[in-house]
């Protein structure tokens, strides 16, 4: 049967990336996606965004939701010094399989955590399975609807400290009305908007940056 599009993705990464440098994995999937097929990863433009807040925070824990094909793991992941951890949570087994791929081409596994479930199953088990107890940058690439109810389980489960920093994707494209309204009018954030593009395309988009309060 034919592959599907994360298998070749993954075979693009295999093809012109070297293993151990993130840096060439990031470029092969940014060049697959502008000129062979076009996927949801958060892409060069926004990406450099994103850099620049990991850079900014230097976070010791960090949680990703939504691996899809690790994209963003392996940017955020190469920035990490090696004490530092990534949990990137997904609950396609044939996304996840993927991603584990990626991650490993990269040479990223020893820092990232790739756990294969939902996140709302996953959140409230953070502290008893992986012993942490907040994070300092969460990053939202998941579901559009599950962006809200989960930023609301994670404030309930404790694992938002003053400073934490929420980053969300796609806050214009696909969109995400529900939690764009609930970061910049609680009282509980500092929330700013990131003006870029949805990935490879000229269409708008833009990146989230709410700072939790306590
Ligand atoms: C109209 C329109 C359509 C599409 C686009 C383009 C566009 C551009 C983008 O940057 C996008 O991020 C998206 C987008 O839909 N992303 C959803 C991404 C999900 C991944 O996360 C996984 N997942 C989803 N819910 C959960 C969950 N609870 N627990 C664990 N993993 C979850 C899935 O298994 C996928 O691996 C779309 C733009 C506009
Ligand atoms: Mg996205």
């Amino acid at each position: 049967t034919r592959s599907t599009r994360p298998q070749r993705l993954l075979k693009a990464v295999q093809k012109n990336a070297t293993r151990g440098d993130p840096q060439s994995v990031i470029s092969a999937i940014d060049h697959f996606c502008r000129h062979s097929e076009w996927a949801m990863n958060i892409g060069d433009e926004k990406g450099t965004i994103l850099d620049s807040v990991v850079n900014e925070l230097n976070p010791e824990k960090v949680l990703e939701l939504g691996t899809y094909c690790g994209y963003s793991t392996v940017r955020i992941a190469r920035l990490l010094p090696p004490g530092a951890r990534l949990i990137t949570l997904e609950f396609n087994g044939d996304y996840a399989a993927i991603a584990r791929q990626v991650i490993t081409w990269a040479g990223l596994e020893d820092r990232v955590q790739l756990v294969e479930g939902a996140s709302e199953d996953w959140i409230p088990r953070m502290k008893e399975h992986f012993g942490i107890e907040t994070f300092d940058l969460v990053f939202l690439d998941h579901w559009k609807d599950r962006y809200l109810p989960d930023t609301k389980l994670m404030e309930d489960c404790g694992l938002l400290r003053k400073g934490t920093v929420l980053l969300a994707d796609n806050v214009i494209c696909p969109g995400v009305p529900d939690y764009l309204q609930y970061v910049r009018n609680s009282l509980s954030y500092k929330s700013c908007y990131f003006k870029s593009h949805l990935e490879y395309t000229k269409a708008e988009d833009g990146l989230e940056k709410s700072v939790f309060l306590g």
